[in-house]
């Protein structure tokens, strides 16, 4: 059985691990110590975001894997994101900075547009505005100014790579369409529930890669509802993973790695960690990609309710 690539490469010379080490409600030294052994079983690309506000715990692990020589800079790779209060040029700078500081970094590999939803910025740090009916408090940003403010990080070598995330095909075209540098990633939601081949096919044809976020079925997520199930018990699911003797879960990464996609996996069990690692030397067969391709059903786990007024909100896939 063949594997798949640990790296994803463009032309443009933009590699990006395929197996990222998601840090989404990880906080402190849960955080750390997870970081710690993932880094050490040999993951390379770590997902943040400013609004995680875990930024600082993940610095302190890499200076102190850099300072000890346990790793080098350059064979990480970092991505962070500009939330949606954010969005203005000016705000965006700030953003990037913010979080260059707290990564104790000096170069970001990749920076996403988080979402194409704005919402007010108070001045004060503020991620999630409440009006006094306890409604987010939603704003119009110009996504174009926003993606200028990214291309001007890139010329002043703090970013290396922009990419956006949870947008549709449309939006990103906008960008695309006056931008001087590409968008090189889109991150989204994407597993066997949910396949995304709309956009897969959008991406392909300006060659950007798909990262996965959720690729499990984000089973921790702590708002589940009815309407979220639970993946990694699907039976078509459970019974390839017993015929490649595989857990649920390698089996739904591998199957998003042999399409060419990033996923970014989260786990603060140290024995998860290690089994979402190990799938890279084997293949579902045609057999079982087939199977796991009838799973899509549009269930989508990431929602952003709070979003749903805002006009870049959308029905289109994202
Ligand atoms: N751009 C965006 O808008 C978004 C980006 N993301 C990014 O993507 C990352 C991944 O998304 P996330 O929701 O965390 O999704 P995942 O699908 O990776 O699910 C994570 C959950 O699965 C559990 N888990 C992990 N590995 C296994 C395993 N092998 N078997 C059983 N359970 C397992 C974890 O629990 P435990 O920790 O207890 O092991 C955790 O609760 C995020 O951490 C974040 O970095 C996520 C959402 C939105
Ligand atoms: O990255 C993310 C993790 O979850 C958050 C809360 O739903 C989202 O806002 C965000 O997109």
């Amino acid at each position: 059985m063949s594997g798949a690539a640990r790296y994803l490469v463009l032309n443009s010379g933009f590699k990006i691990p395929t197996l990222g080490f998601g840090t989404y409600l990880l906080q402190g030294d849960a955080l750390k110590c997870a970081l710690d052994y993932a880094l050490f079983l040999g993951y390379r690309h770590i997902d943040t975001a400013l609004s995680y506000q875990n930024e600082s715990a993940i610095g302190e692990v890499i200076s102190d894997r850099i300072r000890s020589g346990k790793l080098c800079r350059k064979d990480l790779f970092v991505t962070s994101k500009v939330p949606s209060a954010y969005l203005a040029y000016h705000a965006a700078l700030d953003s990037a900075k913010m979080s260059l500081e707290n990564l104790k970094l000096k170069y970001l590999d990749l920076l996403l547009i988080h979402h194409p939803w704005g919402v007010v910025n108070r001045g004060d740090g503020t991620l999630k505005p409440l009006d006094r009916n306890g409604k987010r408090q939603l704003a119009i940003y110009n996504l174009n100014e926003t993606w200028q403010a990214f291309e001007l990080l890139v010329n002043q070598g703090l970013v290396n790579n922009i990419g956006v995330s949870n947008f549709t095909a449309r939006q990103i075209e906008r960008i695309w369409k006056t931008a001087t540098i590409k968008p090189s990633n889109v991150q989204l939601e994407c597993h066997a529930y949910l396949q995304q081949y709309e956009l897969e096919q959008y991406c392909q044809g300006k060659n950007v890669i798909m990262s996965a976020y959720a690729p499990i079925g984000a089973p921790g997520k702590p708002d589940r509802t009815e309407k979220d199930p639970d993946l990694l018990q699907d039976p078509v699911v459970t019974s390839i993973a017993c015929e490649c003797g595989k857990s649920p879960a390698q089996v739904l990464l591998n199957f998003l790695i042999q399409r060419k996609m990033v996923v970014i996996t989260k786990s603060e069990r140290p024995d998860k960690i290690q089994e979402n690692a190990d799938v890279f030397d084997w293949s579902l067969t045609s057999k079982h990609k087939l199977a796991i391709k009838d799973l899509d059903k549009n269930i989508r786990f990431f929602r952003f309710e709070w979003a749903a007024c805002h006009p870049e909100f959308s029905d289109e896939p994202f």
